[in-house]
């Protein structure tokens, strides 16, 4: 490989030990200078950063948290796997050390003789540097931390003359500018009422001070109302002069945002929403989300954690995670878009009673979960579905859409390209048919979730489905048929465990483009209205039910935290509509493949 071009190469001091410090286009090193007597602080030579000032504590509390992992595991070749993973990682690391450009946030002079950094924060300046090294600039960089998180970390280098100092913070300024895909000015809206009401402290005392290190300019707007971000957005907002938008708060804020920007793209661009088959434009305005919601469920799948320290990090260096995005209609009438999971059945009836409690805060879902798995009511109904038989990937892989998914990319390509649609022959299910390349299965359903994304959150740290792509065109249709409690029960436990939710005879899971649902009792002249007719048709179906365990007739859809009001709709997959602030899921060394002894 060719090698980059050495942009500047110094021997700098850092912590009162000389380093050889260099910047090329990519990377900025520094590398300790070995000296016979060689200043080990505190004895011990810890591995994981050579500078900064949280690193040694850093070092230490991960070290407790391996150990406390460890210790609960009860499981001793897994903590021989710890133990020598940590072996190898105390051992293998030097004191050598890299940040990608990418990574870097900021740059900045250190006055020193003040002990004052030009951001006005002050700062302990060791005795030794002042003296014989008197200038110094601090790098702040991303570093990783434990379960996805990102933290930003600083170094601060002491130079012998002025003017070096100087050259490397003008060009490292410089790399700083050269990188376009970051944001410099955002709108912010904040939900002050998502999850436990804590949007705009989050922001304030979290983010807005990282957005100032990094030079990104902000309008910011608390809502007042729903839907103030959506109208906003869709009507008012001028988008021209932004780099992208961000919301604080949850999923539900996340979707008024979808909904604004897809409908001002799509009537900016003459197309209508209400046409199921219409080819949707995608959006150019990146969306961040900073986490302040009850699930968080678009976060945690898009960026691995729901941490808003972490989030604000991924809008400051500019990424950008294409995401698919379902179009939902009701007799040829647009109804809402969804991201994450459309749920009839158990998720609809979850969410339906849950809205009446949202005083409980996140803890609703709990309390509407565990009673809603009590009532355990069935819908009869027929899914019609177009299968993706096309692409890379099943919903039974076992590897997992990552940042960078070569998945996405491969299928992202092929939507592009308007790849024919190819039909399966010969299905082998008694009740299930195929026309023109669509299949129809009729039956009683527990559940019949649509999830576009692995739909991953703490409740459930794999997700809906598991093996489910952020950017593929496609969404995993999972049926649940009507079974016993235990089975439900068991079915829904593995939701958290590290088992196969898929592998019960009662469940079947497909990947398709588009998906049609029509309840058994659907009036076809008239559609029963949700919304303005919430009576359930008990009578109707104790005709069906003699022993009248009655089930209600309709469920709802749960569309991303949001009650649909038809149970019959047509579902289409928009290939990579929009994109966020986030890279898709970071693998991460070793000890999160580790086999987990508490799974159920
Ligand atoms: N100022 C406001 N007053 C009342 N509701 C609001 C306001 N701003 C936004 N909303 C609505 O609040 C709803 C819930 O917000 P949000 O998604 O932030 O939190 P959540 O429901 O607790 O989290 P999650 O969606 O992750 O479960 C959203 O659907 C949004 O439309
Ligand atoms: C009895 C034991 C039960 C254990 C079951 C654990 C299964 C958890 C799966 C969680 C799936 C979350 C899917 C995400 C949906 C979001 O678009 C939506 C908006 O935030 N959240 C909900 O509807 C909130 C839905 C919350 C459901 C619990
Ligand atoms: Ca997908």
């Amino acid at each position: 490989m060719e090698k980059q071009p050495r942009l500047l190469a110094s021997q700098l001091l850092l912590k009162n030990s000389l380093f050889e410090v260099s910047l090329n286009r990519v990377l900025l090193t520094w590398k300790e200078i070995p000296t016979k007597k060689k200043r080990v602080s505190g004895g011990i030579h810890h591995p994981f950063k050579v500078a900064g000032p949280r690193s040694a504590t850093a070092a230490l509390a991960w070290i407790a948290s391996l150990c406390r992992v460890n210790w609960m595991a009860h499981n001793l070749a897994s903590e021989f796997f710890f133990m020598s993973w940590l072996t190898f990682f105390i051992t293998s690391q030097g004191t050598s050390h890299g940040v990608s450009v990418s990574e870097i946030l900021a740059v900045r002079e250190l006055d020193v003789d003040s002990g004052r950094k030009d951001d006005g924060r002050w700062q302990k300046m060791p005795q030794k540097s002042t003296e014989a090294y008197p200038y110094a600039f601090t790098v702040s960089y991303v570093e990783r931390a434990w379960q996805h998180r990102w933290r930003c970390s600083d170094v601060t280098f002491h130079c012998l003359e002025g003017a070096l100092c100087q050259q490397w913070v003008q060009t490292i300024r410089e790399q700083l500018t050269a990188l376009t895909s970051r944001p410099k000015h955002l709108l912010v809206y904040i939900n002050p009422y998502g999850g436990k009401q804590q949007g705009e402290r989050i922001y304030e005392q979290k983010v807005a001070p990282l957005f100032t290190l990094a030079s990104i300019s902000t309008d910011v707007i608390v809502t007042e109302h729903a839907n103030h971000a959506r109208d906003h957005l869709r009507t008012e907002a001028e988008l021209k002069q932004y780099d992208g938008v961000v919301c604080v708060g949850g999923d539900g804020m996340f979707s008024e945002m979808v909904h604004g920007l897809v409908s001002r793209t799509q009537r900016d661009n003459g197309v209508d929403q209400n046409s199921p088959e219409e080819k949707l434009v995608p959006c150019t305005l990146r969306i961040g989300i900073i986490p302040a919601g009850s699930t968080d469920c678009i976060c945690y799948a898009t960026v691995g954690i729901n941490d808003p320290v972490t989030s604000a990090l991924h809008i400051i260096v500019g990424d950008a995670q294409p995401m698919d995005v379902c179009s939902v209609h009701h007799n040829n009438t647009f109804l809402r878009y969804s991201v994450s999971l459309l749920g009839y059945g158990f998720y609809g009836d979850v969410l339906a009673d849950s809205e009446r409690k949202r005083w409980m805060g996140p803890a609703r879902y709990d309390f509407s979960g565990f009673k809603t798995f009590l009532t355990h009511h069935y819908y009869e109904g027929t899914v019609s579905f177009l299968p993706a038989t096309d692409i890379l990937g099943t919903p039974r892989d076992k590897t997992r859409c990552r940042a960078g998914c070569f998945i996405c990319q491969h299928n992202g390509q092929l939507y592009s390209e308007d790849a024919p649609e190819i039909c399966e022959t010969d299905p082998d299910v008694s009740d299930s048919e195929y026309k023109g390349g669509w299949r129809v299965i009729r039956g009683k359903f527990l559940a019949i979730n649509a999830a576009s994304m692995s739909c991953a959150c703490p409740r459930s740290p794999k997700g809906l489905s598991p093996a489910a792509h952020l950017a593929d065109g496609t969404t995993d249709l999972i049926l649940v048929r009507k079974c016993s409690r235990f089975n439900f029960l068991r079915h829904l436990l593995r939701h958290t465990s590290k088992y196969d939710q898929f592998d019960m005879t009662f469940v079947e899971v497909h990947r398709v483009r588009r998906f049609r649902f029509t309840p058994r009792y659907c009036q076809s002249d008239s559609e029963l209205d949700l919304r303005e007719n919430g009576k359930r048709l008990f009578s109707q179906i104790c005709r069906d039910h003699p022993a009248c365990s009655c089930s209600p007739a309709y469920s709802s859809w749960n569309c991303d935290g949001e009650i649909l009001p038809h149970a019959a709709i047509e579902v289409g997959v928009h290939c990579q509509l929009i994109k966020l602030f986030a890279r898709g899921i970071e693998e991460q060394p070793v000890f999160e493949d580790l086999p987990n002894p508490c799974a159920v």
